[in-house]
């Protein structure tokens, strides 16, 4: 299989502890896959050490087979784009303007966009349905469209690799599966890696093709998400007991039934 991006025994300690142990993943290119685990086990640190926001005590990265420490910054922003946890747009700025600072590894920040630039920002904008809106400010719309103007600033950026954590956190349900929705198809129509955080056990069998599992800063089990995420996997990762039910159109869900004693 080709890999978009591998780690290899990577170890990273925070304030004294260990948070990353001994991680060793692949993720296949163009494909989707799901980091899941409990508060706190280092699915958001791991995310920061595999764009290079956080450099591992131990271990290696390759992107594409090329170690991450080789590239340039703007290099790298070429390869990965990354949508952290937290993030607020600026007061005034406009759903353009955001998307537009996709394009900065392209350029210099006296040099004004260029109309490459400025078509790969429409059509970013295009992809998630806010062309409409192009003129409004971010800070002014609704929680879905904001993660969505994030979402284009990712697009705009056109690396082939892109990291999201936690992209439906906060939203509401309807808006929470139109995001999902729209990585299934970004990931189907233009072939882009998706490495995305997730909470809901169902988002990730519905949406996403492979699981990582992590639980204390170690990886637990990776594999197809309809294998990985299983009652067993709920009970020994998150204390939860679970029940797998098959839905009338064939689907699986799990469905959580109490802490486990
Ligand atoms: N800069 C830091 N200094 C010290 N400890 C840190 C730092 N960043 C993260 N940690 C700790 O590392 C652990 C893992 O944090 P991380 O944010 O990676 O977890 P997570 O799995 O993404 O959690 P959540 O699901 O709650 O977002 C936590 O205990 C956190 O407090």
């Amino acid at each position: 299989m080709d890999y978009a991006v591998s780690a290899e025994h990577l170890s990273l300690s925070l304030g004294g502890r260990d948070i990353l142990r001994d991680v060793t993943l692949s993720i296949g290119t163009g494909s989707i896959t799901a980091v899941v685990g409990p508060n706190g086990c280092g699915k958001s640190t791991l995310l920061k050490t595999m764009s290079r926001m956080l450099r591992p005590d131990k271990g290696t990265i390759t992107i594409f087979g090329r170690d991450i420490t080789s590239f340039s910054r703007r290099e790298l922003a070429r390869h990965i784009a990354v949508l952290p946890q937290l993030h607020q747009a600026p007061d005034d700025m406009t759903v353009r303007e955001l998307a537009r600072m996709g394009r900065f590894p392209y350029r210099t920040f006296y040099r004004p966009a260029s109309p490459k630039d400025e078509l790969y920002v429409e059509k970013a904008l295009h992809a998630v349905r806010l062309e409409d809106k192009a003129d409004a400010v971010v800070q002014q719309l609704s929680g879905g469209e904001q993660q969505r103007v994030w979402l284009a600033m990712l697009l705009a950026q056109r690396s082939s690799i892109l990291y999201l954590d936690e992209p439906t956190t906060y939203l509401d349900m309807r808006h929470q599966l139109h995001m999902m929705r729209l990585l299934n198809h970004i990931n189907e129509k233009l072939g882009l890696t998706i490495v995305v955080v997730l909470h809901d056990m169902n988002q990730a069998l519905q949406y996403t093709q492979q699981a990582i599992v992590m639980k204390d800063g170690e990886i637990v089990c990776t594999g197809r998400t309809a294998d990985v995420l299983t009652p067993d996997l709920m009970r020994r990762v998150f204390g939860v007991q679970a029940e797998l039910v098959q839905m009338s159109d064939g689907r699986r869900a799990l469905i959580p039934l109490g802490l486990e004693r």
